[in-house]
């Protein structure tokens, strides 16, 4: 290769790379495989070690991947926290020995073996005990400050147990989602016609840095720590042992080996048991024990020369593509689905993939008949990643994506901008009639046990419910047609339909199921426009106003409202009985002490919740607005404000205050 075909080849490939960095770790999203891009890397890196004289200083070999953000305030790790070299292979792995065998001049070492936990790593400060900080890797050098959000997680102690931990030192970790947590967010998600996130990772590091962390603590994140700083422990393992005795959540699968043939063996050991974990696992990590031999052998710009990460490849298996079947949704959004000749992967029999949408078949160019490259990565759903061109029939034609719901014959539609075909027929598509009602019943909306998704079919095959209102207006004699209906049974299910009545206007707000709205977005339009007139009556500007309210939710649940039939719907529902204003009291007026003035709150507080502070503010003769103008009398400024808020209140003068200071006004003190 010429000097000059290397040079353009790195200069491309360097973009590439980067663009994949801040994607994956700005954005937490991927367009392509962690072994794709790892084979990226090792191929720039490759090209430099080639040509050392076209290396660039901040070539993507040279540093950790990730940034800081302007959304949080930025701390410098007292130390680095870098990348870990990898490899996919075994023989690689055996030259990693080498090395280490060579930096420590023929002493005798043994290696620490633990597994590579897939989420997003977090430095944890303690000062006497307490955890007082909890920052992100972000460049290596300063992360992002994201303490209120680390604090919401369970397993991550806020004030240690035991005796002995020094005053001041540092735990590294890794902040994960569960599988079965993921699973259910995205049920919930598909429930209220969101995309569904693709990994569990990436979720996972955009949970960390979410603004809300009343919304990061019901992601139910999770952490396992591997690493004490900043203690003199002779070796890496007294320091997981340290770290357990003082209360850290310490995942109890590593184990120490003698040599780099136990090393193997515990790779081996744990490259299908992993996939039975509660977590994903993408490889296993392995550390030279002694800390000493550690420091001996010192770091290289990006990563420790005494550790190396062994990723497991994805498992991937090829199979004859039978056909493709369509799922139609709740909100009528259309899955299609890959049917394969069942094969045995990665510990279960594969028989189904989704394909998401028709980009994803066109890009896959699929083929009925064509054999397929079937993959389960960390992701417990298998996924289709390649045609087998080579197997092709000749003969075999394009896939043409349906263009009729397989529910109700319908014309499908695609709304701009969105990938998903979609069954129009809302009030006659079967399964979003039976859709709307599962959602309706379900235990975070209006909480009917005595009604099971069998029971609903039922009903909906004997015409007894077409909606839910129609629930309301079931008699005992209707009850009774339903297969293993008794008296007793018939008045359970009765009594249960009854006794929803009750339920709290945010949590009907919630089953009557708009798009994109959740049970926490139900909560805050709840609590803004205390009833469903005033939400049905706001303008699209109106709901923007609401805490939390986007573009996207506020046109929905305008369209919502304009649409006939969910009205008539919703005064069924009235009718009926339902809760339809909300019960919380409205603040009482308590004083005029903030004078009409207004306020902005922004950021994470420490004794209030935001929705706390809106009542105090209006109970005290004080205005909420939404956005900093000059016109605005206080910007209220918590942690993890955004920088560019405080920018613009300072341009326009607008006065700065913290939680003290607001304290202070509402006990009447002038600032
Ligand atoms: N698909 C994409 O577009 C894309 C883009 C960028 C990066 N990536 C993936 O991310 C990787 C690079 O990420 P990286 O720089 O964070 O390094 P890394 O993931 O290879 O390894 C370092 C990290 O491993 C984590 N870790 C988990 N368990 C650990 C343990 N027991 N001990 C020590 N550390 C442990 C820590 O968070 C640490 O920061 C690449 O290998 C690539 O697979 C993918
Ligand atoms: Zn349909």
């Amino acid at each position: 290769m010429s000097l000059e075909q290397a040079q353009k080849e790195i200069q491309q490939l360097t973009e590439k790379i980067n663009y994949h960095n801040d994607l994956y770790y700005q954005k937490s999203r991927s367009e392509i495989s962690d072994q794709e891009f790892d084979g990226l890397l090792a191929k720039l890196n490759q090209l430099e070690q080639a040509h050392p004289q076209l290396k660039q200083a901040d070539s993507p070999t040279q540093r950790v991947g990730g940034a800081i953000t302007k959304e949080f305030a930025t701390v410098y790790h007292q130390y680095p926290m870098l990348s870990l070299g990898n490899t996919y292979s075994e023989e690689e792995l055996r030259d990693f020995d080498g090395r280490v065998a060579k930096g420590l001049d023929g002493d005798a070492y043994e290696y620490f073996c633990e597994l590579k936990f897939d989420g997003v790593s977090i430095s944890l400060i303690y000062e006497n005990g307490i955890l007082v900080k909890g920052v992100t890797r972000g460049d290596g050098v300063r992360g992002d400050d994201v303490t209120t959000n680390v604090r919401t997680i369970r397993n991550i102690p806020l004030k240690l147990k035991g005796k002995g931990y020094p005053a001041n030192f540092e735990v590294r970790g890794e902040i994960f989602m569960p599988k079965e947590v993921f699973a259910q967010l995205n049920k919930e998600r598909e429930d209220i016609g969101e995309e569904r996130y693709a990994n569990a990772r990436n979720t996972a590091s955009g949970t960390v840095k979410m603004q809300d962390s009343g919304e990061v603590a019901k992601r139910k994140l999770d952490c396992f720590v591997y690493s004490l700083l900043g203690t003199e422990t002779d070796t890496h393992e007294d320091g997981i042992k340290l770290l357990e005795t003082w209360g850290f959540n310490v995942s109890p699968t590593y184990k120490k080996c003698k040599d780099i043939n136990g090393v193997l063996e515990y790779i081996h050991q744990w490259e299908m048991k992993r996939l039975e974990l509660p977590l994903e696992t993408d490889g296993a990590v392995i550390k030279v024990n002694n800390k000493e031999q550690q420091d001996r052998l010192g770091f290289t710009a990006k990563s420790p020369r005494w550790a190396i990460s062994y990723k497991y490849k994805a498992q991937s298996l090829s199979t004859r593509l039978n056909g493709i079947t369509y799922q139609v949704g709740r909100t009528g959004a259309v899955t299609p689905v890959a049917e394969l000749e069942p094969i045995f992967l990665a510990g279960t029999t594969v028989k189904r993939a989704s394909l998401h949408n028709a980009n994803e078949i066109a890009r896959l160019d699929l083929r009925i008949g064509d054999y397929v490259f079937v993959e389960k990565g960390g992701e417990i759903i298998p996924k289709v990643t390649a045609v087998d061109k080579d197997k092709r029939d000749a003969k075999s034609q394009p896939v043409v994506y349906i263009d009729k719901c397989p529910e109700c014959n319908t014309p499908l539609i695609r709304f701009e901008g969105e990938a998903n075909h979609y069954c129009p027929n809302i009030t006659g598509c079967p399964v979003q009639i039976k859709g709307r009602v599962e959602h309706f019943i379900q235990r975070k909306a209006m909480d009917i046990d005595s009604l099971g998704e069998r029971t609903i079919d039922q009903m909906y095959q004997l015409g007894l419910v077409k909606s839910p209102a129609d629930l309301y207006d079931l008699k005992k004699e209707d009850v009774l047609k339903l297969d293993g209906y008794k008296d007793k049974s018939v008045k359970n299910l009765l009594d249960g339909i009854q006794k929803s009545k009750e339920t709290p206007f945010e949590s009907v707000l919630f089953a009557i199921g708009i798009r994109y709205v959740g049970k926490t977005v139900a909560e805050k339009l709840a609590r803004y426009f205390k009833t469903i007139d005033n939400i049905a009556a706001a303008t699209v500007e109106g709901l923007l106003a609401a805490p939390e309210v986007g573009e996207k939710i506020a046109q929905s649940v305008y369209q919502f409202f304009q649409n006939a039939e969910n009205q008539k719907e919703i005064t069924r529902l009235k009718q009926a009985g339902l809760q339809f204003e909300s019960t919380a009291k409205e603040p009482e007026k308590e004083s005029d002490t903030l004078g009409n003035k207004s306020f902005v709150i922004s950021g994470v507080f420490e004794r209030y919740e935001r929705d706390q502070l809106q009542d105090i503010i209006l109970k005290n003769g004080g205005r909420v607005l939404s956005g900093v103008s000059g016109k605005l009398d206080y910007l209220l400024a918590g942690d993890n404000m955004g920088p560019s808020k405080r920018e613009k209140a300072e341009k326009l003068g607008v006065k700065i205050i913290t939680e003290q200071e607001f304290e202070e006004l509402l006990k009447g003190h002038s600032l």
